[in-house]
This record gives structure tokens, C-alpha cells and sequence, in this order.
């Protein structure tokens, strides 16, 4: 018999792999019972609604940025002066390119929270005389964290193009003043010089020229929309060594020198700048952890987290403690051990700051090492490592965005692979369950494939006193295999990037206590085989050395 007991703890795990058939019972304490997993889908969570306005989600992960790349210098009307030559040839300098703007996805960068609403190019400069460009201007960067999706935004959320913006400043103006305004736009003079260089027939040509090659770039742009009818979509799930562009900065203007003619030798006006490109993208950040949490409110799965790892997420007896995805990383040891090695129970977040205060003021334990870190290892005695992410609570009606809906499951979708976390101790833990399963399919359909796993948490606030209970959590357990066996055992296999069908088999079922650290070395081993694997599947092997951290024995 086999208890799992932390020492001078009374509670015992009855349910372990070598001790599911040999029950240990143990005197239950139902001190910390929570409250059953009812919650009210229809309407918005006004507790998380609150923390959310109150700018606690520090970490974002949806952006809608209005960007627009730079505009082009202007090009410059002048003449070269030198002495004895009063009437030097043009030598206005063109203006430079606007800056582009691009997005990199960078290592590093973790949240969206970094990047502006709004965020414009560097404009180019003018030309000067002296035949003097412009120097193009250098282009703006967006980094943004690896497992961004960016997507061009096409409907009544995108911001003015740059011909709505130019009809805008048109706006109640007569003909005449349109036309003075168009020109105003589109060309420097030399001083003075306007009224006389209209009418010019020089001027003339050139302004027809002008819009002839305008009405030619708005038709061709309309016909490239045509081709790739589709609006601009990066999936940057790789760091970008590059940028990709996605608005392109405006051409600068042509200096006086580009108007010189045989019939004109002393063009006095220059073309401006063009208008940066403009685009409202918005950005999805997809949380990139090896491991995704999958559980209602309240199942324990930021305990789960910091029992498995040194993340202090928070950890409380209400439903949404957790409002942003939380990633912490579980480190294997050659011993078998994993994370911090703490033995204590995961106590509630407010509890523990109480006692952290009591035993700082009675001077137990000094700030230093009152967090249960622990103590360093050699590098070399680490097998694996992964990282895990404990998310939202997910509600029935998550895929239509009910609660946290889309916020969590975009975070979970990239997980190598998905844990299931249900309250053991509920009424009907197979039904929550098959809620879960319904949810990430209605989501996406083939997501629910990524579970290999199914914790069965708070396993000790069953109770397990006499032989009939003891039985009974049993029967309880063997229920909960037998539906996952029968009902979530994916049943077709077509999607791509999952588990092929061949390699899905029934889910793993496994009762712990995540406050209690009970019966989890069983659930670190099963995660680290089930990353190992799905690295092995996505890189191949010969990459495999390369993405282990260690290359040391793995799990097998
Ligand atoms: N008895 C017992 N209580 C547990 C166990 N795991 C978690 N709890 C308690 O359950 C409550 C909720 O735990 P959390 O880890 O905050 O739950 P969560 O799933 O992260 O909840 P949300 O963040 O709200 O989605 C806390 O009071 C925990 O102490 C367990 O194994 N046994
Ligand atoms: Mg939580």
C-alpha cells in the first residue's frame, strides 16, 4: 500500500497508479471544500469584467493598430547660384521615401501591451538644393512575440484610406477651391511662382501628366486587390529574421531638375511627396506553451501550475482568479523530482501572503528565501523541461466568446498538447468533461484531439474513511475511466496537425491532489512524453537534440 502523503499530513491519496486497486483510506478533512461548479453563462462576469477595466491584464493578446507608413518628402524648386552665372540650371534635390512599416516576430517580447494604437512611419525629408535628396527614411518596426497573428482588418473597424482621408479634407470646399487644394496637395512652387506657373502650358502637362499616372496606379492597385483578393495574414509562429512589410512608405517628390525640358529650362515647381501607405491590422497573440490547462473555473488548475512549477500564479476558492494566461516552466530532475521541490500545501494566494507577513514580523524567516525557492541545481542534473500554461477558466459557451471565451482558447491553441483539469470531487466530473470536449471543438474543430490527458483534481476531498467510501471513490474513478474510454476517445481524424489515427489512443485518467502535491510525479511523466513526442512529430528527429534543453535521457 502506498499512500502519498506529504509528511505529517493526515490526508492521504487513496488513488495513485501503483495504488488504485489497493485504497489506502485516510482520515478526510473537508475543511477547504469548494463551492460546486455552477456558473451562470449568460451573463458577462462583472467581478472579471471590473479587473479587466481596472487595467490589471497587463498581458494582451488582441490589438486592432491603425497604421500608416511615412509620407514622402517633398522635392525642392531651386536654382543653382554660382558667381558671374546668374541663371544657374534647376537643382532641387528629390525628397526622400517615406518609411515602410514592418512587423517582426521576436524573441523575448511576451504581451501585445508594448505597441501603440496608432503608430506612423517616419516621414521622408525634402529635398534641398544643390541637387541635394533626401535620404530615405528608415523603416518602422513592430515587434511583436512569437505566435502573433496578424490580420488586415477590411470591415467599418479600419481606419480611412488615404483617398477617404484627401475626400475629408475636400469637404464643403466650391470646385475652384477643390481644384486649389488638389494642386496644393500635389506641388511645391518656387515663391511666388504659383499663380504664375498654372498658367503655364509646362505646368499644364506636367499636372495632366501627374493625373494620368495617378487615375493608372489607382487602376492597377484595384486590379492587384482583385488578384489576391485576400486581406494581408501573417501566422508568425517563428522568429522573423526579416520584417515583413505591411505598409509601404510614399515615394518622395520630384525636385525642379525632373521638369526641365527643351521648351521649359527653368521649371520653378516641384512635385510633393505621396501619402504612406495605411492599414488597420489587428494582432493575436496565441500563448506558446508546451502544455495548455484545460478546466472550469475553480478546477484547481492554477494550483496545478504551482504545484508543478515555481509560477506564483494566483490561486483562490472563486471562479476567474485567473484572468491572464500564465506560463511556467517544469524542470525535471535526474531524481525524478520536478519544480521547486516544496513540499508545503499550495495554499490559496491570500492565505499565504497572511502568513508570509506573520512569520516576516516575527522574525522567522527573513525576505530572503521566505518563497520557498529552491535551491539551485547543477545544470546537469535536469532531464526535461517544459512549459505549461494555466488559462481562464473555460465556460460552457466559451466558443461564442462567453466569459474569457476567445481569449483562452486562442492562448491554448497552439499547445503541443491539452491536460484536462475537472474537479474530482464534483457531482459529475464526466459531464464537465464532455462540456470541455464540446467547447474547444465548437472553437475549432479537431482542437479537443490535443488532450492526452484528463486530471482529476482535489481527488483527496473525496471521502475515503470507511471501506464504503472507499469503494465508492473507486466506482467514482472507475466511471470517470470508463466515459473517457467510451465518449472521448476522438472518433475521426481528418483535421491536419493533429494526432493521426493511428497514434490516438484513450486518454489518461489521473487522480491527484494539485494543494496537496499528491500523485504528480505520474502527471509530469505522462506530460513530458507526450512533449517529447509531439517535438519529435513537429521537428523531426534530427532536431531533436537541437530543442531539448538537456540532452539527457528523456521520458520515454
Ligand atoms: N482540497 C483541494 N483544494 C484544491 C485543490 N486544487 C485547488 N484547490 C482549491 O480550489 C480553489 C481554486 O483553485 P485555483 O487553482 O484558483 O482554480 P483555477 O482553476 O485556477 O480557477 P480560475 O483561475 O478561477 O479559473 C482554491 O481555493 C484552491 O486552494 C486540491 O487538489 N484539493
Ligand atoms: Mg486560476
Amino acid at each position: 500500500m502506498k499512500t502519498l502523503l506529504s509528511a505529517g499530513c493526515s490526508r492521504a491519496s487513496y488513488l495513485s497508479t501503483a495504488s488504485k486497486a489497493s485504497l489506502v483510506s485516510c482520515r478526510h478533512i473537508s475543511s477547504s471544500s469548494s463551492p460546486p461548479p455552477t456558473f451562470d453563462v449568460s451573463v458577462p462576469k462583472p467581478k472579471s469584467e471590473w479587473k479587466r477595466q481596472q487595467g490589471r491584464q497587463r498581458f494582451l493578446d488582441y490589438l486592432i493598430v491603425n497604421i500608416r507608413a511615412g509620407k514622402g518628402g517633398d522635392g525642392c524648386v531651386a536654382f543653382h547660384r554660382e558667381k558671374f552665372k546668374p541663371q544657374g540650371p534647376p537643382s532641387g534635390g528629390n525628397g526622400g521615401r517615406g518609411g515602410s512599416v514592418t512587423i517582426r516576430a521576436v524573441e523575448g517580447v511576451t504581451s501585445l501591451s508594448g505597441i501603440g494604437k496608432r503608430i506612423r512611419g517616419a516621414n521622408g525629408p525634402n529635398g534641398q538644393g544643390t541637387w541635394q535628396h533626401g535620404k530615405n527614411s528608415p523603416d518602422t518596426v513592430i515587434e511583436v512575440p512569437v505566435g502573433t497573428v496578424v490580420r488586415e482588418i477590411t470591415d467599418s473597424r479600419r481606419g480611412k484610406t488615404n483617398e477617404e482621408a484627401e475626400q475629408e479634407r475636400l469637404e464643403g470646399l466650391s470646385e475652384e477651391e477643390k481644384v486649389n487644394k488638389r494642386r496644393e496637395m500635389r506641388w511645391v512652387h518656387y515663391p511666388q511662382y504659383q499663380d504664375v506657373n498654372v498658367g503655364t502650358e509646362a505646368f499644364q502637362k506636367a499636372e495632366e501628366a501627374m493625373l494620368r499616372a495617378e487615375r493608372a496606379a489607382e487602376i492597377e492597385a484595384a486590379a492587384a486587390a482583385r488578384r489576391n483578393a485576400l486581406p494581408l495574414f501573417l501566422d508568425l509562429d517563428e522568429p522573423s529574421e526579416e520584417g515583413h512589410v505591411v505598409a509601404t512608405g510614399g515615394q518622395g517628390g520630384f525636385g525642379n531638375p525632373f521638369f526641365l525640358s527643351s521648351t521649359n529650362r527653368s521649371p520653378k515647381f516641384a512635385t510633393r511627396g505621396r501619402e504612406g501607405e495605411r492599414i488597420t491590422l489587428e494582432f493575436e497573440l496565441k500563448l506558446l506553451a508546451d502544455i495548455g490547462l484545460v478546466g472550469f473555473p475553480n478546477a484547481g488548475k492554477s494550483t496545478l501550475l504551482r504545484a508543478l512549477t515555481n509560477s506564483r500564479a494566483e490561486v483562490a476558492p472563486y471562479a476567474f482568479t485567473t484572468l491572464n494566461p500564465q506560463v511556467g516552466t517544469v524542470r525535471v530532475w535526474r531524481d525524478g523530482r520536478f519544480g521547486s521541490g516544496e513540499t508545503r500545501a499550495v495554499e490559496d494566494s491570500v492565505e499565504e501572503r497572511r502568513r508570509r507577513e506573520e512569520e516576516l514580523e516575527s522574525g522567522e524567516v527573513s525576505r530572503q528565501g521566505s518563497r520557498g525557492f529552491p535551491v539551485p541545481r547543477a545544470p546537469h542534473d535536469e532531464v526535461v523541461r517544459f512549459t505549461i500554461a494555466d488559462n481562464p477558466g473555460l465556460l460552457a459557451r466559451a466558443s461564442e466568446n462567453v466569459g474569457l471565451g476567445h481569449s483562452f482558447l486562442r492562448s491554448i491553441e497552439r499547445s503541443l498538447a491539452l491536460a484536462y483539469v475537472v474537479d474530482f470531487s464534483g457531482a459529475a466530473p464526466w459531464d464537465d468533461l464532455a462540456t470541455l470536449r464540446a467547447e474547444l471543438e465548437a472553437y475549432k474543430p479537431g482542437l479537443s484531439r490535443k488532450a492526452r490527458l484528463v486530471i482529476a483534481n482535489k481527488a483527496d476531498l473525496l471521502d475515503a474513511e470507511t471501506e464504503d467510501q472507499v469503494r465508492e471513490a473507486r466506482a467514482k474513478l472507475a466511471r470517470l475511466e470508463a466515459f473517457v474510454k467510451d465518449e472521448m476517445t476522438p472518433s475521426d481524424c481528418d483535421a491536419e496537425g493533429y494526432r493521426t489515427w493511428e497514434e490516438v489512443k484513450a486518454l489518461e485518467v489521473v487522480p491527484v491532489s494539485a494543494k496537496y502535491r499528491q500523485n504528480l510525479e505520474k502527471v509530469v511523466r505522462l506530460l513530458g512524453s507526450y512533449v517529447r513526442e509531439a517535438r519529435e512529430e513537429q521537428h523531426g528527429r534530427s532536431e531533436r537534440e537541437a530543442l531539448a534543453p538537456q540532452p539527457a535521457v528523456l521520458y520515454s
